[in-house]
């Protein structure tokens, strides 16, 4: 239950994931107008003429003047860019949260640049999304039963967190904490490690002199393999660098996985592939039936 409206909400970055926080708090009630900032005109005149925003804001000065809350939802490595533009504006009501995929340099570039504002600016991560992207791919339910993770601040204070808790709350989410640390070591083995594993396996196809011929047979279980491949290139570049190190120990204890089944096959041992694989399956049929709750 929300105490009260969120009045003036900025959404800096209106895609898929600045537009469906804007239209899930809409849907509640909770806003009197959303002010969209971004880095394209014409993206920003889309999210207009879908009503996502209510109106286009020229700069942090204008935007931020008598606002409520400001979500931070453009690609990780433009947002500390941000915070140090948006810093002289930020009024002393304003909470901020992002929706950043890495959390470590969100943190770090808000120690650096927001440091008067430590006690209202809560970082967060929707687990939701999908390979599309834009305003266009937006919608009031993407968040809905889907986690948010958190990474407060020590210096938040307990009102703030409060109340972004709320708005994410009110957008359907279930929300857990965790150490911006802790974070990226979990996401880099679950969501940025896949995402690499994608773009490499259709790189590696596409590259070759008969890419036509085998894309040309590829079935089903290529394109729900692939299927990530087809996110947001520059999303996904600042995410493998801000994550880099984590992701590199994820991609040497895969590269070992790897290296141990090749020498199963190298082998011919169908024990042991039968046992990896049934393996696997256990756990992934253990994870779809929702055995492993946070
Ligand atoms: N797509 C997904 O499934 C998820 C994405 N995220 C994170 O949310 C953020 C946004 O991702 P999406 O909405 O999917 O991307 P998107 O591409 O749909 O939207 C990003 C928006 O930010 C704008 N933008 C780009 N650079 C900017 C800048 N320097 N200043 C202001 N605006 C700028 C773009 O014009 C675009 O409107 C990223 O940080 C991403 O890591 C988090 C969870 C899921
Ligand atoms: O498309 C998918 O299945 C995703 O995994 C979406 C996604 C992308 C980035 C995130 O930080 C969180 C979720």
């Amino acid at each position: 239950m929300v105490s009260a409206p969120f009045g003036r909400v900025v959404v800096c970055g209106v895609g898929l994931i600045g537009g469906s926080f804007a239209l899930a708090l809409k849907r509640q009630g909770l806003v009197r107008e959303v002010v969209g900032l971004g880095r394209s005109r014409a993206s920003l005149e889309e999210a207009l003429s879908l009503g996502i925003i209510d109106s286009i804001s020229e700069g942090w000065a204008d935007a931020l003047r008598a606002a409520d809350l400001v979500l931070l939802a453009m690609p990780v490595g433009s947002m500390t860019a941000a915070m140090e533009a948006m810093a002289p504006h930020l009024e002393p009501q304003t909470l901020v949260t992002d929706a950043g995929s890495t959390k470590r340099d969100i943190v770090e570039g808000i120690y650096t640049h927001l440091r008067a504002h430590l006690d209202r600016i809560v970082p967060a991560h929707p687990i939701a999304g999908a390979e599309r992207s834009g305003a266009s791919a937006a919608t009031a339910d993407l968040y809905q039963g889907r986690k948010v993770v958190l990474t407060p601040l020590v210096e938040n204070s307990a009102e703030a967190l409060a109340r972004v808790r709320e708005a994410w709350g009110a957008c359907g989410a279930e929300l857990s904490e965790m150490s911006p640390q802790e974070h990226d070591r979990v996401f880099a083995a679950v969501s940025h490690l896949p995402h690499l594993l994608a773009f490499a396996l259709v790189h590696d196809i596409a590259e070759r002199a008969n890419s036509d011929e085998l894309f040309s047979f590829a079935a089903s279980g290529f394109r729900d393999f692939s299927r990530i491949a087809s996110s947001h290139p520059e999303m996904w570049r600042d995410i493998c660098i801000a994550n880099r190190h984590a992701l590199q120990a994820e991609l040497d204890t895969y590269l070992s996985e790897l290296a141990w089944i090749r020498a199963l096959l190298a082998q011919g041992d169908g024990p042991a592939l039968e046992k990896l694989f049934t393996d696997a399956r256990d756990a992934r049929n253990a994870w779809l039936a929702g055995h492993f709750k946070a």
